[in-house]
């Protein structure tokens, strides 16, 4: 059989999450977009689970272990647990693989990994492949971890606001989670941090974000490490359209229906509340109850994804009931197909990153309710650095009131200040756009980054 003739191959690593798959799933198909061959390692349990069915035909695919081939993450008996056996199987059957593809007709010239695995970076170098670290996080985060990392930022914080160049003044409470509450995640927490650990060997540091959204932080970071902004990786049919069949992500947590999008289709423009908290993170039931009445109090529609099939156990008492004519619950759904919907009116996220660069992508406003990790600093970026938010603010108990829910919701949906969100949405919707056509900022630093190994 011909060989068939590559620039070069990459090697992607992802953490095993939905959060972090799909972000490097979308680099390898724009590696491959560009004449590279882009091979994606995924877990052993994640290959086998239903949510990898709709894997893109350009990325080849393969398989390491993350310890737990037939449960994952669930198997584990704890965090610490979990990350020490993922690194531990993950570190061989890495080295395998590569020594594998060494053997074919196409051997492997970088390893991208996720940043939470630094020990990926020791695989390549023994290996002999050029290694690059992948940021699944904003720059701005990855800010304050570097700084803590090297010793340059004290915990606890002696006398905020901390001023890190490039960032607005952070208090506590802007800083990522971990910070005002270090005992909660404590192997997360390590683990966000030991990012830093080797990366002045890695050859590249990408990060999935785009210059002109963070460019004071990208600059002060390219100060120190060869740090490369290659974002935002939502797939190209939503920005550019230059990646042939490229619509949807490759990875679905759980089925996402065709509810939400039939439901969208019945309301008038701007008129829906969108509420997601991504797919890791849960809302406390009062939480869930506080937001259910400020909703209701909104008068707006809303289409609330609860990742449960019986969202009523949670909820008020007849909730689902009372709101059978302006609500639509469903346990997931095709979120970009969402976010571009020109009835959703805005977005009340998390603000996990890849949320926010939907969001952003998209033109769409965010009323955040961040919960833990990056979410607190990706909040405080919505609202203050780039105008597209506001932050709902919790009481002292840490909870985030009916009446504040829907005061938020309002200041974001209709008046000036809206319309003023909804005009910097769209300026950043353009820039995005922008940066990964070609002669983007981001285009150009993929083409940086593969010119050290392109073979023509
Ligand atoms: O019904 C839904 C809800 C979500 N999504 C998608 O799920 C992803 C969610 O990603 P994200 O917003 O980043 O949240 P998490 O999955 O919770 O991401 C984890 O990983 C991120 C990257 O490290 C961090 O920024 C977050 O804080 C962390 O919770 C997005 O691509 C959404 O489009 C759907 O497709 N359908």
């Amino acid at each position: 059989m011909e060989k068939k003739e590559y620039r070069g191959h990459v090697l992607a690593v992802p953490y095993p999450a939905q959060g972090h798959i799909n972000p490097l799933l979308q680099f390898c198909k724009r590696l491959a977009s560009k004449g590279f061959k882009a091979t994606l390692a995924i877990s052993t349990f994640i290959a086998n689970s239903n949510g990898f069915a709709d894997a893109p035909a350009t990325v080849h695919l393969e398989t390491i272990s993350d310890g737990f081939d037939d449960g994952g993450f669930a198997q584990a008996e704890s965090i610490a647990a979990y990350l020490s056996a993922f690194e531990a199987a993950g570190s061989k059957s890495l080295a395998h693989l590569v020594r594998k593809l060494a053997d074919s007709d196409h051997p492997i010239n970088c390893i991208v990994y996720d940043s939470f695995m630094p020990w990926a970076l020791d695989v390549a170098k023994q290996q002999g492949t050029l290694a690059a670290t992948f940021f699944t996080q904003a720059v701005a985060v990855g800010c304050i971890y570097y700084r803590v990392n090297r010793g340059l930022l004290r915990l606890p914080i002696p006398s905020p606001p901390v001023e890190i160049p490039g960032l607005p003044p952070l208090e506590i409470g802007d800083m990522p989670g971990y910070f005002a509450r270090p005992a909660e995640y404590p192997a997360y927490f390590a683990m966000v941090l030991e990012q830093y650990y080797n990366v002045d060997k890695a050859d590249f540091v990408l990060v999935n974000s785009f210059y002109e959204l963070e460019a004071k932080a990208v600059d002060s970071m390219q100060n120190l490490l060869p740090m490369l902004t290659i974002g935002p990786t939502i797939p190209s049919q939503y920005l550019d359209n230059r990646v042939d069949g490229d619509k949807t992500y490759g990875l679905s947590l759980l089925d996402p229906g065709a509810a939400a999008t039939s439901w969208l289709a019945t309301k008038p423009p701007g008129s829906v509340v969108y509420i997601s908290f991504g797919s890791m993170a849960s809302l406390p039931d009062l939480q869930t109850q506080e937001l259910a009445w400020g909703l209701m109090a909104s008068n707006s529609y809303f289409l609330w994804v609860t990742r449960s099939s019986e969202p009523e156990s949670e909820l008020p008492r007849d909730f689902v009931e009372r709101t059978r004519d302006t609500g639509l619950f469903v346990n997931w759904c095709r979120q970009l197909e969402v976010l571009a919907n020109e009835a959703v009116g805005c977005f009340v996220s998390h603000c996990g990153w890849n949320s926010i660069l939907e969001a952003l992508s998209l033109g769409v406003r965010v009323v955040a309710m961040p919960l833990w990790t990056d979410q607190t600093t990706n909040a405080k970026l919505v609202e203050d650095a780039w105008g597209v938010g506001v932050r709902v603010k919790a009481n002292d108990e840490g909870l985030m009131g009916r009446d504040e829910i829907e005061a938020c919701i309002s200041r974001v949906m209709v008046g000036e200040e809206g319309r003023k969100m909804k005009a910097n949405a769209k300026r950043w919707s353009d820039l995005a756009k922008k940066a990964v056509s070609e002669g983007g900022s981001s285009d150009k630093n993929i083409d940086e980054f593969v010119s050290k190994f392109a073979s023509s």
